[in-house]
């Protein structure tokens, strides 16, 4: 396949190597310094696009792709509010995008057993529960994209939890949860050099605590699931997430 990607940042130089590895051509790399070379013209040389870019920058960036009527696969995180009026325009206008907040094989596993084990926590509702996720400095987005997929997941499977609030916890702060209600799921966000993704979901109650972790020790396993995903989706219509590639529901 012929790939344009969009972000050329520690994302998108590990999915160029994966992608040449996998035989495919990498004909296009757009980071914030050559940004005026993102043209419809370029964007319809490829036959499917990857996006690791920046909260700020994605919006336009699916945009251009849905002008350019190339398929994209958007692993940027931090626009998930922006997602209903996104899929609208995509369905609407016969477009193609896949997104994921995590596109590791762990992660889409882990996300898959965190519902089965809300759904059945929830049988038990002495037990609290809350996500932490800990990512590395230069993270623009908190909570995390994979974060927030681990608290939908709950909440969606909880009679106790409606929404999910977020606290980002400097090293050495004591957390200030004393303003969470009960019935908001916390996720605590916690800032350390060089950790590319751990998350955990914790249920806690007087007698004991229960902990379901996932720690990436690279970002070898998402950049992998992003080429995987553009290959699935390159010849599909339609919006979708990258549960619907893994399907472990089936
Ligand atoms: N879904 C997943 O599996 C997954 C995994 C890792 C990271 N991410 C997300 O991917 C994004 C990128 O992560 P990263 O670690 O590579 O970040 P990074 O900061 O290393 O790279 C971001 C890149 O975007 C470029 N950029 C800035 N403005 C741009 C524009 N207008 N058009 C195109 N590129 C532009 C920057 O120059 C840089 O090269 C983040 O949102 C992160 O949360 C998702
Ligand atoms: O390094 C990042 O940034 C990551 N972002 C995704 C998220 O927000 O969940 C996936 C994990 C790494």
């Amino acid at each position: 396949m012929n790939i344009a990607l969009l972000g050329y940042g520690k994302m998108g130089k590990i999915i160029e190597k994966i992608a040449t590895d996998r035989k495919h051509e990498i004909f296009l790399k757009i980071d914030f310094y050559n940004r005026q070379d993102l043209t419809i013209e370029n964007l319809k040389k490829a036959d499917v696009v990857i996006e690791f870019s920046t909260p700020g920058s994605v919006l336009d960036n699916i945009q251009k792709c849905f002008e350019a009527g190339v398929p994209i696969v958007v692993g940027t995180t931090g626009w998930y509010e922006h997602l209903p009026e996104l899929k609208k325009k995509c369905l609407d206008s016969g477009h193609t995008m896949l997104y994921a907040s995590n596109f590791s094989v762990g992660v889409n596993i882990f996300f898959h057993v965190n519902k089965v084990l809300a759904k059945l926590m929830n049988n038990y509702p002495y037990y609290d529960v809350q996500v932490e996720e800990i990512h590395h400095m230069q993270k623009l987005d908190s909570p995390s994209g994979t974060a927030i997929t681990i608290a939908e997941g709950i909440i969606e499977n909880t009679d106790s939890k409606k929404e999910w609030v977020n606290v980002l916890t400097s090293e050495g702060d004591d957390t200030n949860d004393e303003n969470i209600k009960n019935d908001q799921l916390l996720i605590e966000s916690f800032r350390i050099d060089s950790v590319p993704g751990t998350h955990t979901v914790i249920y806690d109650s007087e007698v004991d605590s229960i902990e379901f972790k996932h720690t990436a020790h690279n970002r070898n396993g998402f950049a992998l699931g992003a080429v995987l995903a553009a290959e699935w989706v390159q010849n599909k219509k339609g919006f979708f997430s990258v549960e619907e590639m893994f399907d472990f529901g089936k």
